[in-house]
């Protein structure tokens, strides 16, 4: 029994010189690891320090103008010249192009933006210029700013994007125009509304001229934007007669161009987008008492020369409507075959069914624009629609480095009712 307990003692102290030694080789690794973390986390600290001391130094040792080269070109305007701008909708595919040429001509531009269909990838270029500023606001809450001219764009303008919460749309272009009305009336400043050639809905009159009244179904899919883009007119003028508010009202017909939202719907895209991925086009039929069985005619206007005749429209003395589109005529079907024939595309032609009410035939009337605002469109189609077909192939590219672009849904419904906001 004596020599077991002594055994265990002898383990013991065995086991305690272990255990000691065990100690201090712990201490000894935890003392090193932990300085050599500390000194990895300072050396961290020094290259984090050093980066922004380099990004500060770069900043602070440039002067203003070589740094602001990062920027496309501005013109210089005398403090009398230039024009605090808003453009609300600023950052869709209109808008984008409009604010291009309004900062590059050197004046100060807002643009507000919800980023429904607008994408701050369109103003970017901008972003952080001293004459620009990106204000993610909805214009159907007021907006308390001072301005010189109120480019008002903000609106879904694509049928499949108005009609996903028809709603929405309802409310953007009538209290959306209010509030920008309200704050036009409260700075003084002149307001230029963004219609369309959908207040005319399908014409009887053709070509359609700024005088006709229109044909527009009120209960029908298209009348959140028809009816939302007339009532924001009737707005304008109440507010101009009344109030002695300075409006400007553009009636737009098709326009295309880069910066067009890849899923925007409309036939310009939707026929580039199919004819660069070998999927078939999708021609709606002309439906209803036509005989012909032809698809409908359009006109495509390239968005520069939409832009000049904003820009001349806004700084004009015309306050009643103007027609902006081009009146060139193509049925859908010979545009399918052009856009086919510039992508050198395989692609079949499909034949859809015709939409509920899409308009028949569309052609503006631009006598008054040509007139009154010396303007015309000057690019010729297949130049728009090569710059266009490059946009998109590079949009092509930009979404296979695997870049999420969402698609627009279909209205989602709720207890029978669409959702809204
Ligand atoms: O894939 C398609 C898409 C459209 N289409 C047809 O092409 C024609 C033009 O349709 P779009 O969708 O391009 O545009 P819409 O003319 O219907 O509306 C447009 O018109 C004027 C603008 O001011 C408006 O913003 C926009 O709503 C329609 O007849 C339509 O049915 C096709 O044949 N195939």
């Amino acid at each position: 029994m004596k020599r077991v307990f002594w055994l265990i003692a002898g383990l013991n102290r065995r086991m305690m010189k272990i255990l000691f030694a065990l100690a201090l080789i712990a201490y000894v690794a935890c003392e090193y690891l932990g300085m050599s973390v500390n000194l990895s986390i300072e050396r961290g600290e020094i290259k984090i320090e050093q980066i922004i001391d380099e990004v500060s130094l770069t900043h602070s040792s440039y002067p203003l103008n070589v740094f602001s080269q990062k920027y496309p070109p501005v013109k210089f305007l005398s403090e009398k010249d230039r024009k605090r701008i808003l453009i609300t909708g600023g950052a869709g595919f209109v808008g984008s192009h409009l604010t291009d040429k309004l900062m590059m001509d050197g004046h100060e531009v807002t643009v507000v933006d919800n980023f429904f269909t607008g994408r701050k990838r369109n103003v970017e270029h901008w972003i952080g210029h001293e004459n620009f500023e990106l204000i993610n606001h909805d214009v159907v809450e007021p907006l308390y700013i001072e301005v010189d001219q109120i480019y008002h764009l903000a609106s879904p303008a694509s049928p499949p994007n108005y009609m996903y919460n028809p709603i929405k749309t309802i409310k953007t272009n009538t209290i959306g125009t209010l509030n920008m009305l309200g704050l036009a009336k409260r700075v003084g400043a002149r307001l230029l509304l963004a219609s369309t050639s959908e207040v005319y809905g399908d014409p009887e009159v053709h070509p359609q001229n700024e005088e006709y009244w229109g044909h527009v179904n009120p209960i029908g899919p298209r009348a959140c934007y028809d009816e939302g883009k007339r009532v924001a007119e009737t707005m304008c003028y109440a507010y101009m007669k009344q109030e002695g508010v300075e409006v400007r009202v553009a009636r737009i017909f098709n326009t295309f161009g880069s910066r067009m939202h890849m899923n925007d719907g409309r036939v310009v895209s939707n026929f580039i987008l199919q004819a660069l991925q070998g999927e078939p086009l999708t021609v709606s039929k002309q439906s209803g008492t036509s005989t012909r069985g032809e698809p409908n005619v359009f006109v495509y206007l390239f968005s520069s020369d939409l832009v000049n005749g904003l820009v001349s429209l806004m700084n004009s003395n015309i306050s009643s409507p103007v027609n902006l589109g081009n009146p060139e005529e193509h049925t859908i079907l010979e545009f399918a075959r052009l856009i086919k024939s510039l992508v050198v595309s395989r692609s079949q032609i499909q034949f859809l069914p015709e939409a509920q009410d899409d308009p028949q035939r569309r052609r503006p009337d631009i006598r008054k624009a040509k007139m009154m605002l010396g303007w015309e469109p000057v690019v010729p189609l297949e130049e728009g629609l090569n710059k266009t077909i490059q946009y998109f192939n590079r949009e092509l590219e930009h979404q296979a480095n695997n870049q999420y672009i969402p698609k627009p849904k279909a209205a989602r419904m709720k207890k029978g009712r669409p959702r809204h906001n």
